[in-house]
């Protein structure tokens, strides 16, 4: 991979820094490491960029297909906060080293891609020997820098691999992973009403090299992408957004332009939180659907399928999202206070209430979305009120005779069976049918299929990295993701989310084995001949396998690692059981 004669100039520079700041080629490679709680405050200040960075990973593992390779965010200090692709090359300190927390600052590190490109502020690849220190002259890095809407450095996206694996198309996927999370950057600012795009011809609009701008609706420049920034000079904004006609190309100069409204809807949708690396949830599209026409969900499943999990997405993705979402656990009120809570009080409606009164849950949801979870907890006089609530959208808080209109999105969640509820008498028939517009029953986690078990898994593991649980990207062992996928998961994702964190802090950076999996049944034991957990889990496993495959022993012994003898063995006892 050959070099621009600038890059010898730059390289000299940093060589010189490296010098300069007391390092010499053969120092101990000693790489700095941030203690975690100040990993994660960073990861908090960059939380907007991390979680763009994350739904931005399907392009990298398109880009970089197969290839021994990680990708990396430093932020300007050179300190690595989000860390994923190939874990297994270079040295067991280069897995550290290149891992959440390290620091890659030329200070520590000498010349090197990340720290280099951050006192550069300009693109580069390090190559083998031309690491200052000989200890990293076995990787090869090429790192972006990424701008804020406002051109300020915020830090380098990096993507490194064993020196004799490097490319130079890896630059240019570091250039564009930068490019793509400095235009969600732009789009996502609060306030942006327009969007101006720039580029020299129509078929380039709205490409990730292209000009964008994020303006407020009066006009004001709220902020640009790296393409565009060379423009602002040269426009003369307030008059183009007078003279553009929005949605309609128009040619500007030597190039063409493009004003469109951003609206909260498609800034939602240019977020994470609809990360193609996040798994689907069931039922979310069609239950946006029918909350853009006000229609009451009741959201139905075991504890820790995700219902609240669930309600917090449809928020973040409806139309009611600049609005509030209230939520409220029903069976945690007081019995005693649960009405004034939900409905509100004015001044001296009772003794020991509130002074200035309260305006209660169902008046706090106004605008956006009232959360009602564990609504069969609700005492019968309660569900009453809210019939009339629902059916008059007003309420009149205790102590007065004034309803006041309320406009709100009614989601109700119970993990209780309402309908033997209903038939016992102990919730009202026709608030069932009120609250019932439409029902969602999220699955259990037994009953996911292998493919939304294994995307889940991702997302959890993911997102546990975010929280800085642990340093380097965690993969699971092909055993270990067997036994998960066989096991009856009672507490559903909320426990599979409790033992995955375990496991990662259990290895320690390492691939997540069985040895992480303290509290499940193994599946590489022998038969047992009693019942119980590990002869249900394997029985479990055979047969989901089996079915996965069709009904082929051969397939399913090679995808459980187990011989055809042991499987038929283990069916044959099964028959006899
Ligand atoms: N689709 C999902 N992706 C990632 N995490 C999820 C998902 N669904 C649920 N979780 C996580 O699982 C845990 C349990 O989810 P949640 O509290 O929404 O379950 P629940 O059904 O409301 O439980 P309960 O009925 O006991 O209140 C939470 O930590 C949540 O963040």
């Amino acid at each position: 991979m050959l070099h621009q004669p600038q890059d010898q100039y730059l390289l000299e520079r940093s060589w010189q820094r490296s010098r300069d700041y007391g390092l010499s080629q053969h120092s101990r490679f000693d790489p700095l490491c941030l203690p975690r709680q100040d990993i994660r405050q960073r990861k908090q200040q960059h939380a907007l960029l991390l979680r763009y960075l994350n739904s931005s990973l399907p392009l990298f593992e398109q880009l970089q297909q197969g290839r021994r390779c990680r990708l990396l965010f430093a932020d300007a200090e050179g300190t690595i906060l989000f860390s994923a692709g190939d874990p297994y090359f270079g040295s067991q300190a280069q897995k550290m080293a290149l891992a959440s927390g390290a620091s890659w600052h030329e200070q520590s590190m000498g010349t090197n891609a990340i720290g280099t490109a951050l006192s550069e502020r300009k693109e580069i690849s390090i190559l083998g020997q031309q690491h200052f220190l000989a200890a990293n002259h076995g990787i090869s890095c090429s790192a972006s820098p990424v701008l804020s809407p406002h051109g300020e450095l915020l830090g380098v996206i990096d993507i490194s691999s064993d020196q004799g694996e490097h490319c130079q198309d890896m630059l240019l996927t570091a250039r564009l992973m930068a490019q793509a999370v400095e235009n969600a950057l732009v789009m996502n600012q609060q306030d942006t009403h327009w969007i101006l795009n720039l580029a020299p011809d129509a078929g380039s609009l709205q490409q990730p090299w292209s000009g964008i701008i994020a303006l407020r609706e009066d006009g004001e420049l709220l902020g640009a992408n790296r393409s565009a920034r060379s423009w602002l000079q040269e426009l003369d904004i307030p008059s183009m957004l007078s003279e553009l006609k929005q949605g309609e190309l128009t040619p500007l100069g030597q190039g063409m332009a493009l004003l469109s409204r951003q609206s909260r809807r498609q800034q939602i949708a240019a977020t994470p939180s609809c990360s193609p690396a996040e798994t689907p949830i069931p039922h979310e599209v069609t239950a946006l659907k029918l909350m853009a026409r006000q229609i009451p969900l009741l959201v139905q499943g075991e504890t820790g399928t995700g219902k609240d999990h669930l309600v917090r997405r449809l928020h973040q993705s409806c139309a009611r999202a600049d609005g509030p979402l209230v939520a409220v656990n029903c069976g945690a009120l007081p019995t005693e206070l649960l009405e004034a809570e939900l409905f509100g009080y004015v001044t001296g409606a009772f003794t020991g209430g509130n002074k200035q009164g309260r305006p209660g849950y169902v008046r706090a949801a106004h605008g956006g979305i009232l959360f009602l979870d564990e609504i069969g907890e609700l005492p019968l006089a309660a569900q009453t009120r809210l019939l009339r609530v629902l059916q008059e959208k007003t309420v009149t808080p205790l102590g007065s005779h004034v309803p006041e209109a309320v406009d709100f999105q009614l989601i109700a969640a119970s993990h209780r069976d309402l309908v033997a509820m209903v038939e016992q008498g102990g919730f009202r028939q026709d608030l069932y049918f009120r609250i019932k517009g439409f029902q969602l029953t999220l699955p259990p986690l037994r009953e996911y299929s292998t493919d939304d078990f294994n995307r889940l898994i991702k997302t959890l593991l993911n997102e546990l990295q975010q929280d800085g649980t642990v340093l380097g990207e965690p993969v699971l062992e092909e055993t270990a993701l067997q036994t998960l996928k066989a096991y009856d998961w009672p507490g559903n994702i909320r426990q599979l989310k409790q033992l995955l964190e375990v496991a990662l802090v259990l290895a320690e950076g390492d691939k997540i084995g069985l040895e992480h999996l303290p509290e499940l049944p193994r599946l590489d034991c022998p038969v047992p001949d009693n019942t119980g957990d590990l002869k249900s889990l394997g029985d479990r496993l055979i047969e989901r396998t089996l079915k996965d495959c069709n009904g082929n022993v051969s397939a399913a012994a090679r995808q459980l690692n187990l011989s055809r003898t042991t499987i038929y063995a283990r069916l044959k006892a099964l028959k006899g059981a």
